[in-house]
C-alpha cells in the first residue's frame, strides 16, 4: 500500500483529495495536517467523513524530511509548499503540489506573477502533471506540480488544435467561467453567498495568474512562444469550469480535420471524451467526475473554431488529476480510484 499524507487537507481541494483516496485501493491515509483545525476529528470539520473515517488532523509537520509516507500531497496557498521542501524530502518520497510553486519553469514569471520562490533549485526537477500530455516524464519524477484548474481545460482545449497548425498561433481567446469553490473555502467577502449569487461577473481582467502558465504549457505545443487573452468569470455554482475557446482557422481548414485532430491526440484518453458534432461541452456532465469533455463548432460566417471544454475544478482540476498523477507515479492503473460518472441531478 502507499503511505500517503496531506497538507492542506482541510480547503476544498484538500478534502476532495482525502475522499479520493480514502476510496482508493492502493492507499493508506498516513495523516491529513491543518492549520485551524490541529487535533480536530476529520469528520468533525467534514460531515460526510463521519463514521467513515475516524482519523485527527494533525498540525502542519514542522520538518517534512522525517516523515515515513511514500507520497506527500500539498494542497496550499501558493508560496507554502516551495518554503516547505527539501532535496532531502524528495529524496525519501514522492511531492504531488496542488498549488502553483512548482508549475512555471521560469522562476522570474514566478515571482512576477505570484511572490518569492523558497526552492528555485528544484524548479528543474518539477514535471508539469497534464496526464494526457506529459505522461512520459511524470512516470520518472518524484516533484509533480499538479496544473491549475483553468488552465487544465484550457491546454486540453487547444493543445490538438496547436501542434497540428490548425489555428492561427496568436489568435486565441479563452473565456472561462468558474464555480465559486475554485476561489477556496477561505473567507472571502467576493464569495460570500450575497455577493456572488445572482451575478456573473468578469475578474482579473488581463491579468490573472493562470495566463503565464496557459501561455507556458501552449507554446510547447505551438513550437513557439504564444500569448493569449484569458478571461476568468466567477458564476454562482459550487464546482465546474467551463472555457469557451476562439480561434481563426488555418485557411482552408475544414471539420473533418479538425475532428481527426482532436481524436488523433485523445481517441484513446479515458478521461477525456470528444463530444458528437453540434453537442458542446456542460459542467453537469463532468460535476463529481476526472472527465474532461470537448465540443467544438467551425463558424464558417467567421473562419473561426469555437472549442468548448467543461471539467469540474475540483476533481480533473485539482484533487482527480493529483490520484490520476500518483497512479502514473507508482505504476498503478490510471484510473485506479477515479471511476466516478458524474451525479445528475445535483
Ligand atoms: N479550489 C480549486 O478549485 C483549486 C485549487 N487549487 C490549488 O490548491 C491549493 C489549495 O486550494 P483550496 O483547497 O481551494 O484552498 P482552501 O483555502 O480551501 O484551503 C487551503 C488549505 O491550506 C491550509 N493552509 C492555509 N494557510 C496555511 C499555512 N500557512 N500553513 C499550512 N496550511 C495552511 C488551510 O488550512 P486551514 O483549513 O487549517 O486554514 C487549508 O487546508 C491552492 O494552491 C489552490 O490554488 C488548484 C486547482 C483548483
Ligand atoms: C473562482 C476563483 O477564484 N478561482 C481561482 C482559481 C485559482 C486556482 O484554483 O488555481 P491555482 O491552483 O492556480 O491557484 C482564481 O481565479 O484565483
Amino acid at each position: 500500500m502507499i503511505r500517503a499524507g496531506i497538507i492542506g487537507s482541510t480547503g476544498y481541494a484538500g478534502q476532495d483529495l482525502v475522499r479520493l483516496l480514502h476510496h482508493h485501493p492502493e492507499v493508506d491515509i498516513s495523516f491529513v495536517s491543518s492549520q485551524s483545525y490541529s487535533d480536530k476529528e476529520y469528520s468533525e470539520v467534514f460531515g460526510n467523513f463521519y463514521e467513515i473515517m475516524n482519523i485527527k488532523c494533525i498540525n502542519t509537520p514542522e520538518n517534512i524530511e522525517e516523515l515515513d509516507i511514500d507520497v506527500l500531497f500539498t494542497a496550499l496557498p501558493h508560496g507554502i509548499t516551495s518554503g516547505m521542501i527539501s532535496r532531502k524530502a524528495l529524496d525519501k518520497f514522492k511531492i504531488i503540489d496542488l498549488g502553483a510553486d512548482f508549475r512555471l519553469k521560469d522562476v522570474e514569471v514566478y515571482e512576477k506573477w505570484y511572490t518569492g520562490h523558497m526552492a528555485k533549485e528544484l524548479l528543474k526537477d518539477a514535471v508539469y502533471g497534464l496526464c494526457e500530455l506529459n505522461r512520459d516524464s511524470i512516470k520518472d519524477t518524484s516533484l509533480l506540480a499538479n496544473p491549475g484548474c483553468y488552465t487544465t481545460c484550457s491546454i486540453l482545449a487547444m493543445t490538438p488544435l496547436l501542434k497540428e497548425g490548425l489555428i492561427d498561433k496568436n489568435s486565441i481567446i479563452l473565456d472561462a467561467k468558474s464555480g465559486v469553490t475554485g476561489a477556496g473555502r477561505g473567507l472571502n467577502l467576493a464569495t460570500h453567498y450575497t455577493e456572488c449569487n445572482e451575478s456573473i461577473k468578469a475578474y482579473k481582467v488581463a491579468a490573472h495568474r493562470h495566463t503565464p502558465e496557459i501561455e507556458e504549457q501552449l507554446s510547447y505545443a505551438a513550437g513557439e512562444d504564444i500569448l493569449v487573452n484569458f478571461t476568468p468569470h466567477l458564476v454562482p455554482m459550487n464546482r465546474g469550469i467551463l472555457v469557451t475557446a476562439y480561434a481563426n482557422l488555418t485557411d482552408g481548414v475544414e471539420y473533418e480535420e479538425v475532428k481527426e485532430a482532436y481524436e488523433n491526440h485523445y481517441g484513446s484518453e479515458q478521461f477525456i471524451r470528444l463530444l458528437p458534432e453540434g453537442i458542446q461541452a456542460e459542467t453537469k456532465w463532468v460535476k463529481g467526475s476526472n472527465f474532461t469533455d470537448i465540443g467544438f463548432t467551425i463558424d464558417e460566417r467567421t473562419n473561426r473554431i469555437i472549442v468548448t471544454a467543461a471539467i469540474d475544478n475540483l476533481i480533473k482540476g485539482a484533487a482527480g488529476q493529483a490520484v490520476q498523477n500518483m497512479n502514473i507515479m507508482f505504476g498503478l492503473r490510471e484510473n485506479m480510484g477515479l471511476e466516478y460518472l458524474s451525479p445528475f441531478p445535483i
